[in-house]
C-alpha cells in the first residue's frame, strides 16, 4: 500500500475546517498508510499521543508566502529541508499538502528533489485571494500544474479552479468535508449553556473574519431585539475581529444581546449546537474573499438544528434550501433580520428543518463514508 504524507499547517488541537477535515478522513486509514507532518501548536504532545499514526510537528507559520522576498525563500528552504527528512524517514510516496500556498510550494521541491508526487487540497477561499496577487497567482498555477490532484471541497470550489484557473476536469476532484454524527446529534438531555435559560438564542460557530458575517448579525440585532426582547446571539470562535465586534455591539446599543463564548472544547459547542433555536453563518463575499463550504452548517445539522446560511461561496451545498435552512442575502443587515424573524414566528418550521437537517447529513456527510471514498481514490 503506498504511504501518504499529509503534510498541513492547519491541524487538531487548532480549531479550523480544514484540520478536523484531514484528521477525521485520513485518521481513519490503515496506520501504516498515512503520516503527518503538520503545524506545531499548544496540547499537541496530548492531541499526539491519542494518534495511531506518527505524527510530526513543524512551525509552519510564516507571513511571507512568496518566493522572491528573502525571508520567504529561507521559509520554503526550511520546510522542504523538514518535509524531505520527514518523507524519507517515515518511507512516503506521495503527498497530501492542505494547501496549495504555502505547503504546496515545498511539495513541489520535493518532488524535483525526491521524485515524489503531490496532491493539493483547494478549500475555494484560498483560490481566490491567491489572485489579488501577481505573484501568488504564478505560484500557485504552478504548483497545481505539477500536482498529480487537486481535491477541491464543493462544486463552488470546482468551478473557481474551472472558470478562473482554467483548471481541466481530470486533474480536479470534489470531495466535500463531513461530521462526527456520533458526537454531535440531538441530546435533549445536554444542560443548557449558562445564559441561555429562558432567551430565544441563535448560535455562529467559526473563526471571527469578515466573511463569516458576524458583523452583520450584530447590525440585525437592534431590529431583532425590538421583535423579540429575549434574543442573545451567541458567538463562538477566536479571531483576529473580536475587538471590532465588540465595539460595534456596545455602538449599536446591543452588547447585552451578544454573548462573546470565545473558543470552547467540543462538548460545550455541542452543547450549544443542540440547544440553539437558530444555527447562522450570515456569510458573505468580502473582497475576493468568499466561504468555500463551512462545516459548521454540517455540525448544526447534525444535531438537529435548523440552519440559515449566507447566499455565497459553497455553503448551499450543505444544506437543502427550504427543507433543513434558509439561504440569505446576507449582504445587508435587513434581509437576515427579515429572515430569522420569519423563522423564529414559526417555530414549527424550525422544528421540522432540525429533524430534516439530521437526516440530510447522515445520508450524505458521514465521515465514515467519505473516508472510505478517499480510500479508494487515494490508494
Ligand atoms: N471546538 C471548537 N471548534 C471550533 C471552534 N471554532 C471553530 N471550530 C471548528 O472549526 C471548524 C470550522 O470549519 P468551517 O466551518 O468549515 O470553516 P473554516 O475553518 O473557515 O474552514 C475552511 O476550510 C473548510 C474545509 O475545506 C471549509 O468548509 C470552509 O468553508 C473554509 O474554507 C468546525 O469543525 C468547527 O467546529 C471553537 O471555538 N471550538
Amino acid at each position: 500500500m503506498k504511504k501518504i504524507l499529509l503534510f498541513s499547517e492547519i491541524f487538531p488541537p487548532t480549531h479550523g475546517g480544514s484540520g478536523r477535515w484531514f484528521s477525521e478522513i485520513y485518521g481513519r486509514f490503515p496506520s501504516e498508510s498515512v503520516a503527518f507532518l503538520v503545524g506545531a501548536s499548544d496540547g499537541a504532545d496530548a492531541y499526539d499521543s491519542q494518534s495511531k499514526h506518527p505524527v510530526h510537528r513543524y512551525n509552519l507559520s510564516s507571513g511571507e508566502w512568496g518566493v522572491r522576498s528573502l525571508a520567504g525563500a529561507k521559509f520554503y528552504w526550511r520546510t522542504w529541508r523538514k518535509l524531505r527528512n520527514t518523507a524519507r524517514q517515515e518511507g512516503i510516496h506521495q503527498v497530501h499538502c492542505g494547501r496549495v500556498l504555502p505547503e504546496g510550494v515545498a511539495a513541489l521541491m520535493l518532488r524535483i528533489s525526491d521524485r515524489i508526487p503531490y496532491s493539493c487540497y483547494v478549500h475555494g477561499e484560498d483560490v481566490e485571494t491567491a489572485l489579488t496577487s501577481r505573484e501568488l497567482t504564478w505560484l500557485t498555477r504552478l504548483v497545481m500544474r505539477h500536482a498529480e490532484q487537486i481535491i477541491c471541497n464543493s462544486e463552488n470550489s470546482f468551478r473557481i479552479l474551472r472558470d478562473k484557473w482554467g483548471l481541466s476536469d481530470d486533474k480536479v476532484i470534489v470531495m466535500t468535508p463531513g461530521v462526527d454524527v456520533d458526537h454531535f446529534r440531538p441530546d435533549p438531555a445536554t444542560p443548557k449553556p449558562a445564559g441561555w435559560e429562558g432567551n430565544i438564542n441563535i448560535l455562529t460557530v467559526g473563526r471571527l473574519q469578515r466573511r463569516k458575517g458576524q458583523d452583520m448579525m450584530i447590525r440585525a440585532l437592534p431590529d431583532l431585539a425590538g421583535q423579540f426582547p429575549n434574543i442573545n446571539y451567541a458567538v463562538i470562535g477566536g479571531g483576529e475581529e473580536r475587538p471590532a465586534l465588540e465595539r460595534l455591539a456596545n455602538d449599536l446599543g446591543i452588547a447585552r444581546h451578544v454573548q462573546f463564548m470565545g473558543e470552547v472544547d467540543d462538548a460545550r459547542m455541542a452543547a450549544c449546537y443542540r440547544h440553539c433555536d437558530l444555527f447562522a453563518l450570515p456569510n458573505r463575499r468580502v473582497g475576493n474573499d468568499d466561504e468555500g463550504f463551512g462545516m459548521v452548517l454540517l455540525e448544526a445539522q447534525a444535531c438537529g438544528r435548523p440552519v440559515l446560511a449566507g447566499a455565497s461561496g459553497g455553503t448551499r451545498e450543505t444544506l437543502e434550501e427550504g427543507v433543513t435552512g434558509v439561504l440569505v442575502d446576507c449582504t445587508n443587515p435587513e434581509s437576515i433580520a427579515q429572515a430569522v424573524a420569519e423563522l423564529l414566528r414559526n417555530p414549527d418550521r424550525l422544528k421540522t428543518m432540525g429533524r430534516a437537517g439530521r437526516k440530510h447529513v447522515e445520508s450524505r456527510f458521514s465521515w465514515e463514508t467519505l473516508a472510505v471514498n478517499a480510500r479508494e481514490l487515494f490508494t
